[in-house]
């Protein structure tokens, strides 16, 4: 096997690269006389899982009179809630707690301005020793709202729950399940230097752990939904979702939370389903499954990522642009790592780079339909965005997926010529690769005014919080994947370049890059604080994407084998009923 060039990495048994076989000239002996027909390459096929969804969400029909019924509903329940914001007869603490629940329940998009103004003034007004007498639970849910909304309320206010003797926590705390549940929640808005939170979030971790069997009702759901995701790591929109199952006394004391919840959340349920609809209805219509076969059909799947990044109403068309391109993203990878030779992987870079459809003849058969489509779509963004002037978001996303299509080719070319990067190589290719850029940039196109130039050459500058959403996506993905690619005798992963940079065990690499990972989680926090760069409208999609990263990939590969969390997640928002208005 003359062709099968040595993969060692650091110390493994030489891994047999599929590609490596794709050469027609190791299949066949040597027979100089008849012209034969070049032979199929061995390609390295993953044979991933089908979707488990078929065609489920094609069926579906908006009934538009009743999406108007609902949005007609939200008037006089949004206008309640308006004036509960603005109330001035409700004290600061109640004050806090409504608009941390706003939040949660994802209503606070409604509100900016008048959430602000609530904000800034108690900000302001804000005496650390009035604290003092604060229960843990009261502090714990201010000092979220406020970090929630970009006020660096200081990490000190905690200090009083520690013993100073011990140094630990004090036995109070350990009694008070709620404060505990609410500190854990409020350690994960960490910022550099903030070691009692560090503190907090390991002590309030275990204790939980502990205890949650113990529990019943509502606080056992609680505890038992932050300890598998806390809200800052978690999608909006379930999140929200699952807040209004669980803190019901936390939101009954108002009605008109309740029933804006309630009618907000079918509104939102419609909305999506025709949204999710459109797109899988595109992906039928474009053959993606007769033409690129060996791919992983998830099309609801990528719908819910983008629908982690934002979730309002006024960013349906976004949203169906950035589930698409997402789509385009899934084709590439999948026909990099378990498709194409490196002679066609060549190529394709090659026609991606020239966009121009002449270059489909360079392609081979099996991917020109996508070339096609690829072409089509960026091309109808362009007509339909020069309208308006906005082409130039299209022309950044155009450029990003390039981009990327040079960094798989990378990956492709390091494993075709069996070399495992130096770390800092891998990370320099592996944020290209985390595909956070592409969908990032993506997601501005149908955004709207927001998204206008100035935003875009915020992103150009390859600002520190869209790095660390980046780095999250690379290496959460790189810890859950390495050992399914590394079998199948994939490019190296970023736990592989660890090892051989810093030759440590996979157990030491796998710790320091979740390391890594939490310190990356601490710049974006840092990145939604104000004054923040651009704003928050921008940074949210940056951050919502870092948290879907937590959403697919915490336990396991989420996305190659959906059949947990996000089949969990699609049943929840997409099948099951939203809340019923019947009592309001
Ligand atoms: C890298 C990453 C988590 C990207 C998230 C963004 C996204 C939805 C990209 C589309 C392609 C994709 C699903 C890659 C993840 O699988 P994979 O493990 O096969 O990706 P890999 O080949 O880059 O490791
Ligand atoms: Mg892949
Ligand atoms: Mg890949
Ligand atoms: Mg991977």
């Amino acid at each position: 096997m003359a062709l099968v060039r040595n993969n060692s990495i650091n110390g493994r048994e030489p891994v047999l690269s599929p590609r490596s076989l794709t050469s027609p000239r190791g299949l066949t002996s040597p027979r100089p006389l008849a012209v034969q027909p070049t032979p199929e390459p061995v390609r390295p096929l993953a044979n991933f899982p089908p979707s488990i969804w078929a065609n489920r969400f094609i069926s579906f029909s908006l009934d538009n009179s009743e999406l108007e019924a609902y949005a007609n509903a939200h008037e006089e329940p949004k206008e309640s809630v308006r004036s509960l914001i603005t109330d001035t007869t409700i004290d600061a603490s109640a004050k806090l707690k409504l608009i941390y629940s706003v939040h949660r329940l994802g209503l606070s998009y409604l509100y900016p301005e008048e959430i602000d103004a609530e904000l800034d003034q108690l900000f302001k007004k804000i005496d650390l020793h009035h604290y003092e007498q604060v229960d843990l639970y009261t502090i714990s849910v201010q000092f979220q709202v406020f970090r929630h909304h970009g006020y660096k309320l200081s990490s000190d206010i905690f200090k009083k729950f520690k013993d100073t003797t011990t140094g630990t926590f004090t036995d109070e705390v350990t009694k008070d399940v709620k404060g505990m549940l609410s500190l854990y929640e409020s350690a994960h808005l960490r910022l550099h230097g903030e070691e009692i939170l560090d503190e907090a979030l390991v002590f309030t971790e275990a204790q939980l752990k502990k205890i949650v069997s113990t529990l019943e009702g509502d606080l056992a759901n609680q505890v038992n939904q932050v300890l598998k995701r806390p809200f800052h790591t978690g999608m909006p929109m379930v999140e929200a979702r699952l807040y209004f199952n669980t803190h019901e006394e936390d939101v009954s004391c108002y009605e008109s939370i309740v029933k804006l919840a309630k009618v907000h959340f079918n509104y939102l349920q419609l909305q999506q389903k025709e949204e999710l609809r459109i797109v899988s209805q595109w992906w039928k219509d474009m053959e993606f499954q007769t033409s690129v076969p060996y791919i992983r059909d998830r099309v609801p799947e990528i719908y819910l990522w983008i629908l982690g990044l934002y979730f309002e109403p006024y960013y349906s068309r976004a949203r169906i642009i950035a589930t698409k391109i997402t789509l385009f993203l899934v084709v590439l990878d999948d026909t990099y790592d378990a498709y194409a030779t490196i002679d066609e992987i060549r190529a394709i870079t090659d026609a991606i780079n020239r966009w121009e459809m002449s270059a489909i003849d360079l392609l081979p058969e099996y991917i020109k339909p996508f070339y096609r489509i690829l072409l089509n779509e960026y091309d109808d963004l362009e007509k339909e965005y020069s309208k308006d002037g906005r082409a130039f978001s299209v022309h950044a996303s155009k450029q990003a997926f390039q981009e990327i299509a040079r960094g798989y080719l990378e990956e492709a070319e390091w494993l075709h010529n069996g070399y495992v990067a130096t770390f800092p190589e891998y990370m320099k290719n592996g944020l290209i690769t985390s595909a956070y850029n592409v969908i990032s940039k993506s997601a501005l196109v149908g955004m709207g005014a927001i998204a206008d130039e100035e935003a875009l050459a915020w992103y150009e500058t390859h600002p520190k919080i869209l790095k660390a959403s980046e780095l999250i996506s690379r290496l959460q993905d790189d810890v859950m994947t390495f050992q399914f690619e590394r079998k199948r005798g994939q490019s190296a992963t970023g736990v592989d370049a660890y090892i051989k940079e810093y030759n440590v065990s996979e157990e030491v690499a796998i710790k320091d890059l979740m390391k890594m990972i939490e310190n990356a989680w601490k710049d974006i926090n840092e990145g939604c604080l104000k004054p923040t760069e651009v704003s928050v409208a921008l940074l949210t999609p940056i951050l919502n994407l870092a948290r879907m990263i937590d959403v697919v990939y915490k336990f396991d590969d989420g996305f190659t084998f959906p059949g947990k969390t996000l089949k969990d997640y699609i049943t929840l928002l997409f099948v099951t009923p939203a809340p019923s208005l019947e009592s309001c």
